[in-house]
């Protein structure tokens, strides 16, 4: 299904999802990304952000209130179908050391572990070619997983879950871990996607607000469960909400697109 920019990609309404124990992981939140849109999910650990991530990649169901994926209502739908319409990035997935990257890539075409060549037509070799340079990765072409560093391992993923031309892409904290340069790399890779793809919906979840790519458009801000902010990054990514978020008094500034956070106080200490 081709949605166009601004049609709703994921909407949830007045959910909460509660455990066997009663306790709530996330309450009451309602939040629509829209095609088009690049969304980051931030909070403290525990806030509840992999919960929300869960419900939007359909692994878990929400216990009250109402969860629609790319037009389909959780519980009312094939949800393997639904699954194979999103692109879920998780940095923990293992690909098969042995395969080369674009051998990987290609896997993404039939969202299996390993390649299922009699599947695979010129279009998906050409496809996978094109995602491979959008990632920044092209170069990779003919190296085995064994040989390639993190950050060239994360954007391979990214690539690869894009051949499936997934209309919602999820993004469960790319950059951790990542040295600067790899990093900055694989941030400004997720940035050209919006350039190639302009109705893909991406959510990014970070705990970070200097891991977030410059195309990031909007911001929900979690703490203790519960929604601190959320709408375009001009008012939901601002000193005040990210200082409720993350529990201090922290400024934050946007340079060339990306921002950075300190504590209001230690920059004071500078001056
Ligand atoms: N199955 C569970 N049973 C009980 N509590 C849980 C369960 N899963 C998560 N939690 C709790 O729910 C809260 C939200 O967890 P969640 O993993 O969504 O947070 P998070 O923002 O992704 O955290 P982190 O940044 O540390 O990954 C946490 O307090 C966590 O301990």
């Amino acid at each position: 299904m081709n949605q166009s920019v601004g049609g709703i990609a994921l909407e949830l309404a007045g959910v909460t999802v509660w455990v066997p124990s009663g306790e709530r992981l996330v309450e009451d939140i309602d939040w629509t990304v829209r095609h088009g849109e690049t969304w980051a999910l931030l909070g403290p650990n525990g806030a509840g952000k992999t919960t929300l991530l869960s419900l939007a990649d359909t692994s878990r169901f929400p216990s009250a209130g109402r969860v629609t994926i790319l037009g389909r209502t959780m519980g009312r739908v094939d949800i393997w179908t639904l699954r194979a319409e999103l692109g879920a990035v998780n940095p923990s997935t293992q690909m098969p050391e042995d395969l080369n990257a674009e051998d990987v890539v290609l896997t993404g075409r039939t969202g299996s572990v390993h390649p299922m060549w009699k599947k695979y037509t010129a279009d998906d070799h050409h496809r996978a070619d094109e995602l491979m340079t959008v990632m920044s990765c092209q170069h990779l072409r003919g190296r085995q997983v064994n040989g390639l560093s993190q950050g060239e391992r994360g954007r391979l993923r990214i690539a690869r879950s894009l051949m499936s031309d997934p209309e919602l892409l999820l993004l469960d904290e790319p950059a951790t871990g990542l040295d600067l340069m790899a990093r900055e790399e694989l941030l400004s890779a997720i940035s050209v996607i919006r350039t190639h793809m302009p109705q893909i919906a991406i959510v990014l979840v970070s705990h970070h607000i200097e891991e977030l790519p410059a195309s990031t458009s909007h911001a929900l801000l979690l703490r203790g469960g519960r929604i601190v902010s959320k709408g375009p990054v001009a008012q939901s990514l601002t000193s005040s909400h990210v200082s409720a978020c993350f529990g201090g008094d922290i400024t934050i500034r946007r340079h060339l697109g990306r921002w950075s956070a300190q504590l209001a106080d230690a920059w004071s200490r500078k001056e």
